[in-house]
This record gives C-alpha cells, structure tokens and sequence, in this order.
C-alpha cells in the first residue's frame, strides 16, 4: 500500500530580514561575495527560520542579529572549502535540522546540486516547505535517518558532505563519509573542542577511509576537513 502524500507544512508570514551593517564586509573577509538577490534570498530564509522556530524547536537562536552570525555566516565559512567543487557536483548536509549549513551553502551555490538529510519529520516538512518557498530548485529533503541513506541507495553518491552540531566526531565521521566518493570531502563544523574531539575518533577515521587534512580556524568556529580514501582490495 502507498503512503498518502502528506499536506505540505503552511509557513507562518514572515518578512525578510536585511544583513546587519558590516555583514558582507565579513563575508569578503572569508572570502564569499554574495549577488544582491541571493542576499535577499538568505535574508528571506532566515525570517522564515525564526518565524517557525516559534512553533516548532529549529534553533535555539531567536535574536536576527545572531541568526545572520550564528547561522549565515557560519554556514557560509564551508564555501571557500567547495571552491574545487564543479558545477552539478553533489553535496549533502546531513542532521540539517532547520537547514544549517545546507540551505545557506544552496543558496550560494545554486550550480551544486544539495540534499538535505534530517530523520525529524516535523523539521524535514520545514525544510521542503522552505525549500518550496524560496524556489531553491537545487535541493531535495531526505526525511530518513542518515545511517539508513548512507548504507543504502546514497552511499559513495556525493563529492562533499557537511555536518555542524549533529554529534562527537567520533559518532559523527560514521554517520557522514559513507555519503561520499572517494576523493570526496567530509567538512564538519565544530567549536574549540575539534582537537579534542579529533584524538578521539582515531580510530573512526581509519575505518571510514578518511584522513585529516586541516582544521580550519573561521570567525565562528572550526571546521575540520577530512578526505575520503579510495575503497580497499
Ligand atoms: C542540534 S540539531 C543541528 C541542526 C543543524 N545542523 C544546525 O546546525 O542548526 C541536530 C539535527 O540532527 C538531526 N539528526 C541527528 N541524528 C541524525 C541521524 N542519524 N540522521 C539524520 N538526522 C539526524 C536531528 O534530528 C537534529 O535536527
């Protein structure tokens, strides 16, 4: 029997948030520039984020100052590191939540093809409703649990994975590098505690193929960059 199509979620009527001053200033200095409409289109993005979040958990961010900080800008300091990534490369943002860092990177990249894995139903609805309503034609939503794509029909699919505040990466690199090809990025973003946590998961970087090339130190945090290794035999 098939399952009935479930309605799409309504979106609560926002207005789009404009960037606090100095925000593109930051953004250069990571290295992003960003077209006026796509700045319009995160804008637009996070005024629908935070008008949610007061119906459903997304974010523990309620403040739009903080939300373009916390949220846009860090999610963009992961463009830089795509810079090799071709048009119609394949990118997934897996524990996306309310969209973070995978609806940011979509909208600023729209030649990458995004997929965005979240196992919450409910926040899964969000995405594909947010999705729908800023016309990202580059992005599907994967409502499924992330152990199950990536031992199944997703696995080895992507030249990049991304992840931020989804687990330890010792739970973590498990969860994100059956994602990607060989040759293929994982980029996690993680606070101060990267090192720490890097020691940690030794081991689960050997078994999942995947060397440590940098921690790279970002105005919001650290992301650590991780290269998958071709398949043994
Ligand atoms: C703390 S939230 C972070 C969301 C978003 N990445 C961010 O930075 O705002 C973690 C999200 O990962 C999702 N998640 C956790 N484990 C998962 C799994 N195994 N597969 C898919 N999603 C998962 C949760 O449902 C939750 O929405």
């Amino acid at each position: 029997m098939t399952k009935a199509a479930r309605p799409p979620l309504p979106l609560p009527i926002s207005a789009p948030l404009a960037p606090p001053e100095g925000f593109e200033a930051r953004l250069a200095a990571i290295g992003v520039r960003l077209e006026p409409a796509a700045l319009a289109t995160l804008g637009d993005y996070l005024a629908r984020l935070l008008a949610m979040n007061e119906q459903m958990n997304l974010t523990a961010i309620k403040d739009p100052h903080e939300a373009w900080e916390r949220h846009a800008l860090d999610a963009l300091t992961l463009v830089p590191l795509l810079a090799d990534l071709g048009a119609g490369s394949r990118l997934v943002d897996v524990g996306s939540g309310g969209g973070l860092p995978g609806i940011p990177i979509a909208i600023t990249r729209p030649d990458l093809r995004v997929t965005l894995v979240e196992a919450t139903q409910k926040k899964a609805a969000f995405l594909s409703a947010v999705v729908a309503a800023l016309g990202l034609g580059n992005v599907e939503v994967r409502a499924e649990r992330a152990e199950k794509l990536g031992a199944g029909e997703l696995r080895g699919a992507f030249d990049a994975v991304t992840a931020r505040a989804v687990a330890r990466l010792n739970l973590l690199v498990p969860l994100t590098a059956p994602f990607v090809k060989a040759g293929g990025l994982v980029l996690l973003v993680k606070g101060q505690r990267a090192d720490e946590e890097l020691a940690e998961a030794k081991r689960a970087l050997a078994e999942q193929r995947t060397t440590h090339e940098k921690t790279v130190v970002t105005p919001t945090g650290r992301i650590v960059v991780l290269r998958r290794g071709p398949r043994a035999g």
